[in-house]
C-alpha cells in the first residue's frame, strides 16, 4: 500500500494527517458506476461517511446521487457537485430550518422516520408552496449481525416507523396535500459483511410491497439504505468491497414491478479503505506487564476504536527492524478508552516511527472533535 516514495513524502508532513489514495478511491467508484449501469440501480453516496469537500467532488462526478442527515449535507452536496434531483435527506431529527433548506432546494427526496415529521413537512411545504416527495423508513426487523450502537433497522431502534403505524400514517397522508408518498426506504445497520442479511432484508421487502400493493398505493422508489462492510483485517487483499455480490443480491431477490427504480445510500464501502490515518510514535513507554507506543493521534481524531471497539489495522511503515514487539498502541487524550489497538505485533518501534491506521477513510475524518483541544489531523489526498 505505501510505497518508499510516499513514505518518504509522509516524512515530510506535519502528523497526524488522513492520508487518501486517490487512486483506489477511483477504481471503487468505477466499480460502483459499472454495477449500478449494468442493473440500473441509483446509488446515493452517504456523506456521514466522509464529507471532505475534495472527496465529495470526486465522487460526485462519477454520477452518484447524495444521502443527507442534514441541512448541511444537502448544502455541501449540492455545493460539491451532487444534483439536487438525486439528493436524498434522511434523519430522526430534522429540524424545521434543514427541512425549509431542503424544500428550497429542491431535493429528489425525504426519507421519513415519524408521523409527526410527515406532518410537518406539510406544514413547511404548504408554506414554501412546494410538493415534497417522501419515502417512509420503515423498520424491517431485520437482523445486522453488527456492533449494537450501528444496528439500525430493529423494532427498538430510534430510527423510521414500524408496520403496525403504517395505517395511522397513510390517513395522515390522505389529508397530507403538499407531500406525494414516491416510495419507502429501509437501512438495517452498518458494517455488515454476512451478505445473508441483505438476502433477508429483500425478503422483507418483497412483503412489505404486498403490503402496498394490497392498499393500492403504487410506489416509484424503493431505497434499501447501505451498510455492505469492508475488510477491516486485511485492507490490501479485499481494497474494494464486494460489491459484485452485494448488488446481485439485490438485483437476484428484490421483486420490483417495471416502473419501480432502487436505490442504495452506501458510505463506508466507497470511502474506508482509501483513507489511513498516519500518525507519529511520541514515545515508547514500558509498563509494569506491556509496553505503550503513545502516537501523536489520539481518539480525538479517529474514535471508531474508543467508541465501538472497533478493529483497525496498524502497520509501523518507517521501522527497519527485523524483530518484532508487542505494543499496546496509545494517543495523548486523557482518557483510558483512547487506544488504536491492544498487544500489538509491530517491528521494533521508536520515537519517530510513522504508523498507519489503516481503513480510515469513513466515520474517521467527519468524527474527528478538538477534545483537549488538541489539533485536529489535516487530510493529505494523493494520486500515487
Ligand atoms: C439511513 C442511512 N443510510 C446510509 C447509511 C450509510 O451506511 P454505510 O456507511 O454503512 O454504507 C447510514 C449509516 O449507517 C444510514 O443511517
Ligand atoms: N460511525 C459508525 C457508523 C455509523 C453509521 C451511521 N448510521 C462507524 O464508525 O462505524
Amino acid at each position: 500500500m505505501f510505497d518508499n516514495q510516499l513514505i518518504e513524502k509522509f516524512k515530510t508532513l506535519e502528523t497526524p494527517f488522513y492520508y487518501y489514495d486517490l487512486a483506489l478511491l477511483h477504481r471503487t467508484l468505477a466499480k460502483v458506476k459499472e454495477l449500478a449501469e449494468k442493473y440500473r440501480f441509483h446509488v446515493h453516496y452517504a456523506l456521514k461517511a466522509n464529507s471532505n469537500d475534495k472527496i465529495l467532488k470526486i465522487i460526485s462526478s462519477y454520477g452518484l446521487g447524495a444521502d443527507c442527515v442534514s441541512g448541511n449535507e444537502v448544502l455541501k452536496a449540492l455545493a460539491t457537485g451532487f444534483q439536487a434531483d438525486h439528493v436524498v435527506f434522511a434523519g430522526v431529527g430534522k429540524s424545521d430550518k434543514e427541512i425549509l433548506t431542503a424544500l428550497e432546494k429542491d431535493i429528489f427526496c425525504f426519507n421519513c422516520e415519524s408521523l409527526q415529521e410527515i406532518q410537518v413537512i406539510n406544514e413547511l411545504a404548504e408554506k414554501s408552496n412546494k410538493i415534497a416527495s417522501i419515502a417512509i423508513r420503515i423498520n424491517p426487523n431485520v437482523e445486522a449481525n453488527t456492533h449494537q450502537y450501528i444496528t439500525t433497522g430493529k423494532e427498538e431502534n430510534k430510527f423510521g416507523v414500524n408496520m403496525a403505524e403504517l395505517n395511522e400514517i397513510l390517513e395522515v397522508l390522505k389529508n397530507s396535500t403538499f407531500i406525494k408518498l414516491v416510495g419507502i426506504h429501509f437501512h438495517i445497520g452498518s458494517q455488515i459483511q454476512d451478505l445473508e442479511n441483505f438476502k433477508n432484508l429483500c425478503f422483507r421487502v418483497n412483503e412489505i410491497q404486498e403490503w402496498f400493493t394490497a392498499q393500492n398505493i403504487r410506489l416509484t422508489e424503493i431505497n434499501v439504505g447501505g451498510g455492505l462492510g469492508i475488510n477491516y483485517h486485511q485492507p490490501d487483499l479485499e481494497n474494494i468491497a464486494d460489491f459484485d455480490s452485494y448488488f446481485s443480491i439485490f438485483n437476484q431477490y428484490l421483486k420490483v414491478k417495471p416502473s419501480q427504480r432502487i436505490h442504495f445510500e452506501l458510505g463506508r464501502s466507497i470511502v474506508a479503505q482509501c483513507g489511513s490515518l498516519i500518525s507519529k510514535v511520541l514515545y515508547v513507554k514500558k509498563g509494569t506487564n506491556k509496553q505503550f507506543a503513545i502516537l501523536d493521534a489520539g481518539m480525538n481524531v479517529l474514535i471508531r476504536p474508543a467508541l465501538y471497539q472497533a478493529y483497525h489495522k496498524i502497520e509501523n511503515i518507517t521501522s527497519t527492524s527485523s524483530e518484532r514487539a508487542t505494543y499496546d498502541v496509545v494517543g495523548p487524550i486523557c482518557e483510558s478508552a483512547d487506544f488504536f489497538g491492544k498487544e500489538v505485533s509491530l517491528p521494533i518501534t521508536q520515537r519517530g516511527d510513522l504508523i498507519a491506521i489503516r481503513s480510515a477513510g469513513a466515520y474517521g475524518e467527519v468524527m474527528m472533535s478538538d477534545y483537549n483541544l488538541k489539533e485536529q489531523a489535516k487530510s493529505v489526498l494523493l494520486a500515487m
